[in-house]
């Protein structure tokens, strides 16, 4: 059995037809990637997934079991994490506030910490800083050690390497890595290098539906097969 399933899921927004029947699966353990030019749909999928946008046909199991009725705080209870484009976050909190409360009830909270400062070193230092104050990097780090701490069974991260520079993607990345390690990951990710190297599959959507997916290891960044779909 997947960890998640999706199948001839329909989404629409109002009466926009968003996604046309989306397949896909994630195995427990593995980094999946979701790729496709802006606008294909693939926020609307994650948003699926989490019932925020709740699909009007198709089917979404986690487990085997059944997403669509639910409310999207019990997706959320049974595992699904979100770290959503905007790097949502409580900007008057500091950043150890911000992983304090990540933490879920009845978990402890210390080694939450701990985790977070052994997986980012440079959050530790500035612990006691507002979180509004923090640079986008700074931000997105916080958001990755949210969703680390979280004790999510799967984690789904929204572009996480948008209006970065260079240097701190590759911060991101690395923070993902060790992230992936301890939780399966379904990544939605337009930066090629980076979600090529850190998923083991991917999917390719457009106009709402699959149109190719894989291994990443069987794929170049410059390889026609994607270039044709991810171009713009
Ligand atoms: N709340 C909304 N109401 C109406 N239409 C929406 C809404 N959110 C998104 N859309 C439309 O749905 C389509 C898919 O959007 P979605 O955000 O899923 O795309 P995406 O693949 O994630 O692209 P991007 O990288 O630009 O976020 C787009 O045409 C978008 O304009």
């Amino acid at each position: 059995m997947s960890l998640l399933e999706l199948d001839g899921v329909e989404t629409y927004y109002g009466e926009s037809h968003i996604l046309e029947g989306v397949d896909l699966e994630v195995e427990e353990g593995e980094v999946v990637a979701l790729m496709g030019r802006n606008g294909v749909g693939k926020t609307t999928t994650l948003r699926s997934i989490l019932q925020l946008t709740p699909p009007r046909e198709g089917s979404i199991r986690y487990r085997g079991e059944e997403l669509i009725g639910k409310e999207t705080h019990e997706v959320a209870e049974a595992g699904v994490g979100w770290i959503p484009e905007d790097r949502r976050m409580f900007s008057q909190l500091t950043v150890e506030e911000n992983v304090r409360i990540a933490v879920p009830k009845g978990s402890d909270v210390e080694a939450g910490l701990e985790l977070a400062w052994d997986a980012f070193p440079d959050l530790e230092e500035i612990r006691d800083r507002d979180a509004g104050d923090l640079s986008g990097g700074q931000q997105q780090m916080l958001a990755i050690a949210r969703g680390l701490v979280g004790e999510n069974d799967l984690l789904m991260v929204d572009e996480p390497s948008e209006g970065l520079a260079p240097l701190i993607v590759e911060a991101v990345h690395d923070a993902l890595e060790s992230v992936a390690g301890e939780t399966t990951i379904l990544l939605v990710e337009q930066n090629l290098p980076m979600a090529l190297d850190l998923a083991d599959r991917f999917y390719v959507l457009d106009h709402g539906v699959v149109v190719d997916s894989g291994d990443a290891d069987a794929v170049s960044t410059d390889s026609e097969r994607l270039r044709r779909h991810l171009s713009a």
